[in-house]
């Protein structure tokens, strides 16, 4: 069978994982296969205080977990560190980089995802030439992003009313025990950073994410 192309793996995902370098654990790569074998689809090494060839010698790590599970690497911010990676996906903010000075620089073949905080933002991530996905949050106020304000679970139900064939996640907050609000606001993709990193099982927490998330999937007709 033909392995799945990069777009193909980001329209199936549904659990996609942000995590720093876990620095002081030094337990990044096992930590990644437990997260990888529970069922997330997506890592980030979202670590905003990281130099660039720590960086890199941290994407090194998650680049070899997400290959063995055939799952996507994601790089936040810099669309160098991306080509340098040889990430399959790039993360950007409302002040990273303009999408298309970064798929200048990384060509056609690595997705591109967009942050939105508002309904316009949404709006145009939805059709923005060269994003692939984006994410809508936070859905609660959450100390991983201390500051930005909450356009909470009325940002999800915006982005699920647009019925955009692009893919779209839930981001901020979110855990096992709120899940079923965002399913319920329509959501069928998220985001997490402490549910999974801050969880005493990273596989058992990516699991029962992952397996909540499926059962919400209406079945085919
Ligand atoms: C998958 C995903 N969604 C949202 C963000 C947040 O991006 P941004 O607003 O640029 O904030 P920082 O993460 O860079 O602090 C993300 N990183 N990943
Ligand atoms: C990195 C990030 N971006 C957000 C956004 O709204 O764009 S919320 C967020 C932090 C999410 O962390 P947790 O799952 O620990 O709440
Ligand atoms: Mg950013």
């Amino acid at each position: 069978m033909p392995t799945p192309t990069a777009s193909a793996r980001l329209a199936d995902a549904r659990l996609y994982l942000c995590t720093d370098a876990r620095t002081t654990r030094g337990d990044l790569a096992a930590f990644a296969d437990a997260a990888l074998s529970g069922g997330v689809d997506v890592i980030q090494l979202r670590d905003k205080g990281i130099e660039a060839r720590q960086e890199l010698a941290a994407l090194d790590v998650l680049a070899e977990a997400c290959e063995r599970h055939g799952r996507l690497l994601a790089v936040n911010d810099r669309a160098d560190v991306a080509h340098a990676a040889g990430a399959d996906v790039l993360h950007l903010g409302q002040d990273d980089l303009p999408v298309p000075a970064a798929r200048a620089l990384l060509g056609p073949d690595v997705l591109i995802g967009r942050s939105c905080h508002a309904e316009a933002e949404v709006d145009a991530a939805a059709v923005e030439p060269g994003a692939d996905y984006f994410c809508t949050g936070p859905v609660w106020p959450t100390p991983t992003k201390p500051g930005r304000p909450a356009p909470g679970l009325d940002l999800v139900r915006h982005a699920a009313a647009l019925g955009t064939p692009r893919p779209w996640f839930a981001i901020g907050g979110i855990d096992l025990g709120n899940l079923p609000e965002v399913l319920a606001a329509g959501a069928r993709r998220i985001v997490v950073v402490r549910a999974i990193t801050e969880a005493p099982d990273p596989y058992e927490a990516a699991a029962a994410l992952a397996r909540t998330i499926r059962r919400a999937e209406p079945s085919p007709a």
